[in-house]
């Protein structure tokens, strides 16, 4: 086992991981849907979209509500429109902010890789005034790939002069694109159980689980001298 000798990077998810952003996407979806006279889509149904970034959940409209491929395009472009600053139905998670404090008051490096893009991004983290805190920010239109590709998640890490590879790196997220992204880069994955998962925990791979903010900084710290 090794000992930390440096606080260890630790790159974050956003959407379902530090934000509940699930109401403010699901509002901006349902104002295009409603625009173009298509029956509007429940909260637990457009949750359970997010995770792919913005193409894939329009992809998962459009199966949906059985729109066509230039209706697709036309509402997705919509769709950004007031996605772009879609901030007043967002909430941070409870415990986020002091967890971050906490672990930038301990000199961890700070990353967000999201596969939202990166105009709505630097919108809520502005919106919460916690842009500052991470030395990078990678969004789901910074690189050709998304996650669950692994080229993001080890930009950010690169970008934080981190090794991925080194043990005590982490990566902390919520969904399916998140556990199979870390496992390819690979780094370990921390899962927060109160995001926008689908699949039962036990069938992602990760080094550890919780559902509380405040538990998080012990955890790192664990994980660090583990
Ligand atoms: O925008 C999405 O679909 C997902 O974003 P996330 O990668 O921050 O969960
Ligand atoms: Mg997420």
């Amino acid at each position: 086992m090794t000992v930390c000798m440096a606080p260890c990077p630790v790159v974050f998810d956003l959407d379902g991981t530090l934000i509940d952003s699930a109401p403010d996407i699901h509002a901006c979806v349902n104002a295009v849907l409603t625009q173009h006279g298509v029956a509007p889509l429940t909260l637990d149904r457009v949750r359970s979209f997010v995770g792919g970034g913005v193409e894939v959940l329009w992809a998962r409209i459009a199966s949906a509500t059985g729109l066509d491929a230039e209706q697709r395009r036309d509402m997705m472009a919509s769709f950004m429109v007031r996605y772009h600053d879609a901030t007043r139905l967002t909430r941070l998670f409870p415990g986020v902010t002091e967890a971050l404090g906490a672990l930038a008051d301990r000199g961890h490096p700070l990353g967000i890789c999201t596969n939202k893009p990166l105009g709505p991004t630097h919108a809520v983290l502005d919106h919460f005034g916690i842009r500052q805190i991470f030395g990078v920010v990678i969004g789901g239109d910074s690189l050709p790939e998304k996650k669950p590709d692994p080229a993001p998640l080890r930009a950010a890490f690169a970008a934080l002069g981190a090794d991925p590879a080194a043990p005590q790196a982490l990566y902390v997220g919520d969904s399916e694109f998140d556990a199979t992204c870390a496992a390819a880069v690979p780094v370990p994955f921390l899962i927060y159980s109160r995001g926008y998962r689908l699949t039962p925990i036990d069938q992602l791979p990760h080094r550890a689980v919780f559902d509380d903010f405040a538990h998080l900084p012990g955890l790192i710290e664990a994980h660090a001298a583990a």
